[in-house]
């Protein structure tokens, strides 16, 4: 394991604990830790899990010729590309993967059942990295839809904020199946304009995802958005948190991707507008209610 912050290299080698991100989980005896990034140069493979808009910068620092699997889920707001469009541009013809799904990293520690995706062009390395990342309960299933893993993984976490709103304006368990249900709608009809497989947004990296962040208290996602349905504002809630929340940064990029597709995706908007233009949360939710009515599955 690199870290960026030798404090955490060295709590990882000395103690076998990273007290920052995952305190109270001890690591495996076999994980050696650093803080420089030519540690990694003997490695098989080259997990980067890092927020979305640092993928870029940290891709580019990657020495070698190691398969890279990203593991970030988002959108990168300063160019508008996905995840594997990032790697192409920064390392061209390196071989990599996404790797995403429901997997609160939490649960994952705990050795509680996970299935999760991994997606690549070339079937073998999906094949070898799936035996390789597969750990007791922790299921990786590989796919050729790199496009959809991708999109799926971004695209949940801006309609998890949305689902937090929900529950923290009280709006109820209807609404919560309407925002996952509706929410799916935009996510399907955005991949499939894109090139992505409608299997793939169903399946574990797109539904199963959006699902489990939707519901999961554990989502830092969903937990803005509750704190929003509060009345907390985006700046406050921010200040001073250590962790990522994707969806905030990702949402304007979703919907610079919508209107280039031009695919409407109301909700994944009036996440964006409430977080980014000022919008009045219980406006946003009333113009929501009175769209147009129309035939479901448009
Ligand atoms: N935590 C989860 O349960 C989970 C599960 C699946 C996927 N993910 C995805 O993985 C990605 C990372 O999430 P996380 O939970 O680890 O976030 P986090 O905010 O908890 O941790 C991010 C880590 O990246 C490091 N980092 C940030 N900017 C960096 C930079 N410029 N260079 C190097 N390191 C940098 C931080 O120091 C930290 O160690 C996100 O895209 C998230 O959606 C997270
Ligand atoms: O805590 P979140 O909202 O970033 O969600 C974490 C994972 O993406 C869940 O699969």
């Amino acid at each position: 394991m690199w870290s960026r912050d030798p404090s955490v290299a060295a709590a990882i080698a000395g103690d076998r604990s990273n007290p920052v991100y995952l305190p109270g989980f001890p690591l495996d005896a076999g994980v050696e830790a650093a803080s420089d990034l030519t540690a990694l140069a003997a490695c098989d493979a080259i997990l980067l899990v890092c927020p979305a808009q640092a993928v870029r910068e940290l891709a580019a620092r990657l020495a070698g010729s190691a398969p890279v699997v990203i593991c970030a889920k988002g959108i990168e707001a300063s160019s508008g590309l996905l995840m594997p469009e990032v790697l192409a541009e920064v390392l061209p013809g390196r071989p990599f993967a996404m790797l995403s799904g429901p997997s609160f990293a939490e649960e994952v520690a705990r050795g509680l059942p996970t299935a999760v995706s991994i997606a690549t062009a070339d079937p073998a390395l999906g094949r070898t990295l799936a035996g390789a990342l597969a750990a007791g309960a922790f299921r990786p299933y590989w796919t050729h839809d790199v496009l959809g893993v991708a999109l799926g993984g971004a695209v949940k976490n801006v309609l998890a904020i949305a689902a937090g709103i929900v529950e923290g304006r009280g709006l109820g368990h209807n609404a919560a199946a309407a925002l996952i249900t509706r929410g799916f709608a935009e996510m399907a009809r955005l991949g499939q304009a894109m090139g992505a497989e409608l299997e793939t947004l169903t399946g574990l990296s797109g539904l199963g995802d959006l699902v489990l962040t939707c519901h999961g208290p554990l989502s830092r996602n969903r937990a803005l958005g509750e704190a929003l349905g509060k009345g907390t504002r985006l700046a406050d809630y921010m200040a001073g948190r250590r962790q990522v929340v994707e969806g905030a940064a990702t949402a304007p990029a979703v919907l610079a991707r919508a209107a280039r597709y031009k695919i409407e995706m109301p909700i994944c908007a009036a996440v964006d507008a409430i977080l980014h233009r000022g919008a009045d949360l219980d406006e946003a939710i009333r113009a929501l209610l009175a769209r147009p009515l129309r035939r479901e599955g448009k």
